[in-house]
């Protein structure tokens, strides 16, 4: 096989808590993560000169060795020895830091495209643990489907899939990195927390009312106060009909829960005429993993 066309799907954190700051300023997390069809398109070409050439429809998007993509590339070539080179396209469509890994999921999907154009037969718990030195999300996008997510977000347990229905995904005008947002928590100040066992309950019984009750993000505390957008856009997707809202990790990103089509795209059309907030938005559904 000399080329392959891969899909690197966005997630959202239906819920996500925090137990502790360890000393090396990672934090332990405990979150439940579920994917969603909105994705990047990658193609990944073997190529005769010896190097890693990443080509990318954003201009704004490193084409080095800061984009995701081309760590995951280097570290397969490194750790199998492999002088080949590598022409990456890369056709990006999930918001940029936006709380959505996008750049998690490209990276994963590129260890899970190598392995299949290199023949390596890793196993996907030997690409999760090369994953996690890329990034902590990386290996939850190697799983995929609906997961706990506990340590830094790497220690990861399967859950029964989510009840079906569409997500809206509302991006606002403000750009915020994961690393301020964690440097910024205060463990001791959150006045509620997600019941994340709750919220195991409630996507057993595949209940979407109850799982959208459960639903918390404990980073709120520090974007919404220096972000009110944030709460607004939860609100405006309340009122237009979602059965939950959220911020998407360390944000910005809002999300909503709807079990109703028209309504969902009524929302969808508002929000994207609300350009004074609203950046980019997004209507889809969730992806579970198959069997
Ligand atoms: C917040 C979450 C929720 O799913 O997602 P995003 O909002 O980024 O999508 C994740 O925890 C983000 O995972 P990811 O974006 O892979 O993190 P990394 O690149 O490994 O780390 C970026 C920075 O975030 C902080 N970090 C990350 C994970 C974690 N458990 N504790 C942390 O404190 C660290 O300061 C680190 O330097
Ligand atoms: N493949 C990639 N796609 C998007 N951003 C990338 C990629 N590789 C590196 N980055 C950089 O990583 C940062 C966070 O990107 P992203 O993964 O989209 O954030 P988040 O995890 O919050 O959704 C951005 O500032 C961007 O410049």
């Amino acid at each position: 096989m000399e080329s392959i066309h891969l899909k690197a799907r966005a997630k959202i954190n239906l819920a996500l808590d925090i137990l502790n700051r360890r000393p090396d300023g990672y934090h332990e997390v405990r979150m439940i993560m579920q994917t969603i069809n909105l994705f990047d398109r990658l193609y990944l070409k073997k190529i005769n000169k010896p190097e890693i050439i990443i080509k990318t429809n954003l201009p704004f998007i490193p084409t080095d060795n800061n984009n995701l993509v081309y760590k995951a590339a280097d570290l397969i070539r490194k750790e199998f020895d492999i002088s080949q080179g590598l022409y990456i396209q890369l056709h990006k469509v999930i918001p940029v830091a936006a709380g959505l890994a996008g750049g998690s999921s490209d990276a994963a999907a590129v260890l899970t495209g190598l392995n299949t154009l290199y023949n390596l037969n890793l196993s996907n718990k030997d690409l999760m643990a090369l994953g996690v030195t890329i990034g902590a999300d990386v290996p939850y996008c190697i799983m995929r489907g609906t997961a706990l997510a506990e340590g830094i977000g790497e220690k990861l347990t399967p859950l029964d899939p989510m009840p079906n229905c569409y997500i809206l995904i509302v991006k606002p005008n403000i750009n915020v990195s994961t690393a301020y947002v964690y440097s910024k928590v205060n463990i001791n100040e959150f006045e509620t927390r997600p019941n994340i066992d709750k919220m195991i309950e409630a996507i057993k019984s595949s209940d979407l009312n109850k799982i959208s009750s459960c639903m918390g993000n404990v980073l709120e505390t520090v974007t919404i106060k220096e972000y009110p957008v944030i709460d607004k856009l939860k609100r405006l997707m309340l009122e237009k009909g979602a059965i939950g809202s959220m911020m998407s990790g360390s944000g910005p990103t809002v999300f909503g829960i709807f079990d109703d089509k028209i309504k969902a795209r009524k929302a969808l059309y508002d929000f994207k005429i609300d350009s004074s907030s609203v950046k980019q938005a997004f209507l889809t559904t969730i992806f579970n993993r198959k069997g």
